[in-house]
C-alpha cells in the first residue's frame, strides 16, 4: 500500500522536485457492494425471465427456483410437512425447508443469479464454447457465463492487463459464491485479452481513507484474507485457464486451484521482493509443497519468472498447450469433466481439501498480517511510486 500522501512524503524526502512530476491518481473505487444485491426490480425481472426460458430447466432447477422464490417472499418454510405419498408437494416442501433461515435478501439474490445463469446457458445452448455465450449481468470487471455444466469467470479489464482492483476482488468473491451454489459441475477462472492477470492493481494503494495509511493497510489485509478464503473454501472443482502472463496474486492463488491449464504464452511471476512485499494466496505454504522449498524460494523470494513449461515441470501447472489450440483443447477436456457426476466430484474435492483447510486458513491469516506491515514499509511504497510514476515495470 503505497498510499498517496505517504508516497508523496517519501518523494519529498528523497527527491523534492519529483513531486511535480509524480501525480497520484486518486481512484474513486466503486466499493458499491449494494449494487451486487438484487433489488425488488431485479427480482421481478428475473421472475419474468423465467417465463421466457425456451427450454425446460429440469425438475431439480425448478425446485430450486421454487424454494428460493418462497424463501425470498415468505421467509423460512412455514407450511406443514406434506404426507409421504404427496410426492410433488413433499419435494417442494423439502426444497424450501432445506433453505433454513437463509435471509430473504440472500434468497432473492440467489434467485436472480440462478435465473441469470439459466438465461445464459439455456438460450445459448447452440454455441460451442462457454467463451462465446452471453455475458451475465451485474458485473463491471468480470464476464461470468454458465454453459454445459461449466461456470466461467473471466477477468475482464484487458486494457489494464486484468489487474485486480478493489471492485474486482469483491466481484470475484461474489461470482465464486454464486458458482458454488449454481447448477454447474465445475468452475473456471480465466482472463480476457493477452494477459491472465497482472496481479494486484497498484492504484489500489492510492485511495486513502480518513483513518490514513494504517487503516488502508488494515482494510487491505481484511479484504485479502476474505478473498483468499473464498478460494480455500470453494467446494467444486476449480480450474484455472492461464491464457497469458500471470503476475503476483494471480500466480500465488494457483496453488489453491484443482487443476491449472496454461497456454505456452503464459509466464508466472511473483516479484514480491522487488515490490517490497511478501507472498500471499497461501503460496508460502502451497509452493514449497508443490515444487520444493528451494524452487519456491526462487519464485517467491528472488522473483524468478517461470515459463509455462518450467511451471509445469515444477508442478504448479497441470498441462501446457500450444497457444494456437489452447482454447479448443481445454474446452473439449473441460466439457468432458463437466459430464462427470457432480456430487462425486464435490465429495472427492472435499476429502482432498478438508485435510488442509484449517492449515490453509491459518497460513492465509498469517500472510495477510505480514503483508499489512509490508504495505507500510518504505520498500513497498517506493516500488508502487515507481510504477505509478512510470519509472519502472516488471
Ligand atoms: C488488497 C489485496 C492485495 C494483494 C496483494 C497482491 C500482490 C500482487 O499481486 S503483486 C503484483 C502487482 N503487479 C505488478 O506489479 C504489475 C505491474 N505492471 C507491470 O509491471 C506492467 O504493466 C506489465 C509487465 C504487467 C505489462 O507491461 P506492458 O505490456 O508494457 O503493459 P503496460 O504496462 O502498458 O500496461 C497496460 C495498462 O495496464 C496498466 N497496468 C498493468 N498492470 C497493472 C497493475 N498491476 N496495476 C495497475 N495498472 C496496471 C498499466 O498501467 C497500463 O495502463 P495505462 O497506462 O492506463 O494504459
Amino acid at each position: 500500500v503505497a498510499m498517496a500522501h505517504l508516497a508523496g512524503r517519501l518523494a519529498q524526502r528523497w527527491c523534492p522536485s519529483s513531486l511535480q512530476v509524480i501525480s497520484f491518481p486518486v481512484v474513486q473505487l466503486h466499493l458499491n457492494r449494494t449494487a451486487m444485491r438484487a433489488s425488488q426490480k431485479d427480482f421481478e425481472n428475473a421472475m419474468n425471465q423465467v417465463k421466457l426460458l425456451k427450454k425446460d430447466p429440469g425438475n431439480e432447477v425448478k425446485l430450486k427456483l421454487y424454494s428460493l422464490y418462497k424463501q425470498a417472499t415468505e421467509g423460512p418454510c412455514n407450511m406443514p410437512k406434506p404426507g409421504v405419498f404427496d410426492l410433488i408437494n413433499k419435494a417442494k416442501w423439502d426444497a424450501w425447508n432445506a433453505l433454513g433461515n437463509l435471509p430473504k435478501e440472500t434468497a432473492r439474490q440467489n434467485y436472480v443469479d440462478l435465473v441469470s445463469s439459466l438465461s445464459s446457458s439455456l438460450e445459448s445452448s447452440s454455441q460451442v464454447e462457454p467463451g462465446t455465450d452471453r455475458k451475465s449481468t451485474g458485473y463491471e470487471t468480470l464476464m461470468v457465463t454458465s454453459e454445459d455444466g461449466i461456470t466461467k469467470i473471466m477477468l475482464n479489464r484487458p486494457t489494464k492487463k486484468n489487474a485486480l482492483n478493489v471492485e474486482m476482488y469483491h466481484e470475484i468473491m461474489h461470482a465464486l459464491k454464486a458458482a458454488s451454489k449454481d447448477d454447474s459441475a465445475i468452475t473456471v477462472l480465466t482472463g480476457n485479452g493477452d494477459y491472465y492477470s497482472s496481479g494486484n492493481d497498484l492504484t489500489n494503494f492510492t485511495d486513502i481513507p480518513p483513518g490514513g495509511v494504517e487503516e488502508k493497510a488494515k482494510n487491505g489485509a481484511i479484504l485479502l484474507r476474505e478473498f483468499v478464503g473464498c478460494f480455500i473454501d470453494f467446494p467444486k472443482p476449480l480450474i484455472a485457464l492461464v491464457n497469458g502472463p500471470a503476475v503476483g496474486i494471480s500466480v500465488t492463488l494457483l496453488g489453491l486451484f484443482d487443476a491449472v491449464y496454461a497456454s505456452d504464452r503464459a509466464t508466472f511471476h511473483t516479484p514480491f521482493s522487488h515490490l517490497g512485499q511478501s507472498p500471499e494466496g497461501c503460496s508460502s505454504y502451497t509452493f514449497p509443497k508443490i515444487m520444493s522449498p528451494a524452487k519456491a524460494t526462487e519464485m517467491l523470494v528472488f522473483g524468478k519468472k517461470l515459463t509455462a513449461g518450467e511451471a509445469c515441470a515444477q508442478g504448479l501447472v497441470t498441462e501446457v498447450f500450444p497457444d494456437s489450440t489452447f482454447q479448443k483443447e481445454v474446452w473439449t477436456r473441460l466439457k468432458a469433466f463437466a459430464k462427470l457426476p457432480p456430487n462425486a466430484m464435490r465429495i472427492s474435492k472435499e476429502i482432498i481439501r478438508n485435510r488442509e483447510k484449517e492449515k490453509l486458513h491459518a497460513v492465509n491469516a498469517e500472510e495477510c498480517s505480514v503483508l499489512q506491515g509490508r504495505w507500510l514499509s518504505d520498500e513497498c511504497m517506493n516500488a508502487v511510486v515507481n510504477f505509478l510514476s512510470r519509472k519502472s515495470k516488471l
